[in-house]
């Protein structure tokens, strides 16, 4: 059998992505949106602050004589203002949040303060100062675009948009999924395999990196190496915008994902990626939905999902940014020069530089566990030295979402 070659690591990222589109737009509660990626940009429906705020508990000094001492005539406490205007040599008991009153234009810690009765005085431990004062409209004014189109809602841009006054986001709805696993090896029960036997752990990995990005995940398998049966469970996929199988993707005499999805009807996009670990990669179309055929060798399924199905999702999610960033870490291993096909190891970081794990088998579940980051070999990459910059994929520590 001649195999077609494998092609680049990012003609496939981007094959792959071309062949959908983002799912339609929903309205979604803000705080029900985390996750979810603006359909269109938010504009500030509001000016933030909305008048000059004190940065600290103290006193609100007016203008015009700052070295006191002053009398004490109310009080601006957060959602409750003084209503009146300072005159020269009046103060107001101010705290955190509270809205600066008219005629003040200085802020005296209470701190830096002794008050007796209604009199305030300095006690020569610092000044009134305009610069504890939040001038209004310094983190936004209304009509400002506050966030934009493809931005993924997390809790900081959540709160951003709570504040800007959304209570309603435009997002585009999320990707539902359809997790296959296959192989006549494979146990559904970790607590029960037999000798022959090894516990079914790519699906439910794949689900897991997969949930912030989809609707619903539906769970198949573990799927056997007969033709009927891996067309009984993509079958039973049919709904879903996208399936994920693993295993039984590369050249086997029971690797049948590839003669399934031809029968099935599906057509093959591409086959094969120079990539490692990863190469089986297998991507096919049927009608609008997407099938995603990984490896099954749980690094090489775990890799592939990190770098292929995480963008996909993202994508159908609306994201504009979909590809996750390689950055710059020194690697205290010194690396071969790279091979034929994009290689991702597995490294821990020490001390703020990458080590490479000695473990790089594709199989290696505990080695993959103890990986902070991918480490990326371009193809023919030069060899290393010690400490020299290489890139780096975190798939740890906020490096997923
Ligand atoms: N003659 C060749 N043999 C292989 C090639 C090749 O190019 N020529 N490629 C190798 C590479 S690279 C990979 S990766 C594997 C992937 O093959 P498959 O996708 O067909 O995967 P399987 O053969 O079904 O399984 C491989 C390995 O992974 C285990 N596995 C499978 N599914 C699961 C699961 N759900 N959970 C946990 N572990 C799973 C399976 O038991 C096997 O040990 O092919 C190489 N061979
Ligand atoms: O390309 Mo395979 O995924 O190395 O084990």
């Amino acid at each position: 059998m001649s195999l077609p070659a494998p092609i680049p690591v990012e003609e496939a990222q981007q094959r792959l992505c071309a062949l959908v589109s983002p799912l339609p737009t929903e309205g979604i509660v803000a705080a029900d949106a985390v996750g979810r990626c603006l359909a269109e940009d938010i504009e500030a429906r509001r000016t933030q602050p909305s008048a000059d705020l004190s940065a600290m508990d103290g006193y609100a000094i007016a203008a015009g004589d700052h070295s006191g001492p002053w009398r004490i005539v109310g009080e601006s406490a957060a959602g409750h203002p003084f209503s009146g205007t300072l005159a020269t040599g009046e103060a107001v008991r101010i705290s955190t949040g509270a809205i600066m009153p008219h005629g003040s234009d200085a802020v005296l810690l209470q701190e830096n303060a002794t008050r007796e009765g209604d009199t305030l005085s300095l006690n020569d431990e610092g000044n009134p100062t305009p610069r504890h004062i939040r001038r209004a409209g310094f983190d936004f004014e209304a009509g400002e675009t506050l966030l934009r189109k493809g931005a993924r809602i997390s809790p900081a841009q959540l709160a951003l948009a709570l504040s800007g006054g959304h209570g309603v986001l435009p997002v585009h709805r999320l990707p539902s999924i359809a997790v296959l696993d296959s192989g006549d090896e494979l146990g559904a029960d970790p607590e029960k395999c037999e000798a022959h036997q090894i516990p079914a752990s790519n699906g439910p990995a794949i689900a897991a990196l997969a949930r912030p990005f989809v609707s619903e995940c539906l769970r198949i398998g573990p799927v056997k190496d007969t033709m009927d049966a891996m067309l009984g469970g993509l079958e039973s996929a049919a709904r879903a915008d996208v399936i994920v199988t693993s295993g039984g993707a590369s050249v086997g005499d029971h690797d049948l994902v590839k003669p399934a999805l031809e029968r099935w009807g599906a057509t093959i996009d591409f086959w094969r990626v120079a990539m490692k670990p990863g190469k089986p990669l297998m991507v096919a179309r049927r009608a609008n939905q997407v099938i995603l055929g990984l490896p099954g060798n749980p690094v090489s399924s775990f890799v592939t999902a990190y770098l292929f199905l995480l963008p996909l999702l993202r994508r159908m999610a609306g994201a504009l940014d979909m590809l996750p960033h390689p950055v710059a870490m020194a690697c205290l291993t010194p690396l071969p020069a790279g091979g034929k096909r994009t290689e991702f190891l597995r490294g821990r970081i020490v001390n703020g530089k990458v080590e490479l794990i000695e473990e790089q088998d594709s199989s290696a579940l505990r080695a993959l566990a103890a990986a902070d980051v991918l480490i990326r070999r371009d193809i023919g990459a030069p060899p290393t030295k010690a400490n020299d910059s290489v890139e780096i994929y975190r798939i740890r520590n906020g490096g997923i979402a």
